[in-house]
């Protein structure tokens, strides 16, 4: 654990020679998102519910992963919306209030998406591919953002999840919460839970299923799940970076280099549609891909 008072910088040990990453998103971009969120989430259920999800589809305003009428639930509400390219949204599902919502959502979109196109470089150049390798994968592609409410639960904080422990299914997420003091978000290593500490100023980083395929194990999808507190809310915002749903997601040569496959190969929307039809259980239907242990 960091003590409080590091200055988080990149260390020369990692940049020997690199340029910094020194895009990020405006401080100004992520507030006004910030509040259109919060203001979102307050608005009666009857004026949320203007955007909800459509029976059989995944976008909208409504509950995550609900594929059957006695599933135990998770403890939040969420929105679920394509947000990138400008012509995969459907505006069905964008909320119209506040009225600054659509913007927000418009500029922190563009600004966060060449962000992870360029650690997407530095990933790929990190583990010896050429840098260029999955940002020419995800380039131009989908990108989906879902806000998720996690209400207080005085009575049984520690009986209901907020969402269930599972792995994203793109390459990479992007992720912060409205306010850091609030703990929420775990990841699994080794069997255990551990709190994730979120940063003032700072993404929280995932890598999802499709970046451990492409990458032959290289990067492992994190599994996480979020808990809830028992008096305080929480709202996270995560801005997923999918490949084109007809590429065939498999190790990509690159990374490779003289190691065995360890995984088959699926056409991303087939394992889309896989991953949208089942309750979130931890790595499953990853694993199901794995030709070899790691
Ligand atoms: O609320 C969080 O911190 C986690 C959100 C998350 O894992 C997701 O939206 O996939
Ligand atoms: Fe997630």
């Amino acid at each position: 654990m960091l003590a409080h008072d590091t200055i988080v910088g990149p260390l020369p040990e990692f940049t020997k020679g690199d340029e910094l990453i020194n895009h990020g998103v405006p401080e100004q971009v992520i507030g006004n998102l910030k509040s259109d969120v919060v203001e979102f989430f307050k608005q009666p259920l009857q004026d949320k519910q203007e955007c909800a999800q459509q029976p059989g589809g995944v976008e909208g305003y409504g509950q995550a992963f609900v594929v059957s009428e006695d599933q135990k639930l998770d403890w939040a509400d969420m929105l679920y919306i394509l947000v990138q390219p400008t012509e995969s949204r459907d505006l069905r599902f964008w909320p119209t209030r506040p009225p600054s919502f659509r913007n927000s959502v418009d500029v922190y979109s563009s600004e966060a998406r060449e962000v992870g196109y360029r650690l997407l470089e530095s990933m790929a150049k990190g583990v010896g591919a050429e840098p260029a390798t999955l940002r020419a994968v995800f380039q131009g592609q989908a990108l989906g953002m879902r806000v998720n409410y996690y209400p207080p639960c005085r009575q049984a904080a520690d009986r209901v999840l907020g969402l269930s422990p599972h792995t994203d299914a793109d390459g990479l997420t992007l992720l912060f919460q409205i306010n850091n003091d609030v703990h929420g978000l775990q990841v699994k290593k080794d069997g255990k839970w551990f709190a994730v500490e979120a940063m003032d100023g700072a993404f929280i980083v995932n890598v999802g299923d499709a970046l451990e395929i492409m990458s032959n194990g290289k990067f492992t999808s994190v599994e996480h799940r979020a808990v809830i507190h028992p008096t305080k809310e929480r709202t996270s915002v995560a801005l997923f970076f999918f490949p084109s749903s007809d590429m065939i997601v498999g190790p990509l040569p690159e990374f490779m280099k003289g190691d065995q496959m360890r995984y088959r190969s699926t056409s991303f929307h087939d394992f889309m549609k896989q991953y949208f039809a089942e309750k979130l259980d931890g790595r499953k239907h990853l694993e199901r891909l794995r030709l070899l242990e790691q």
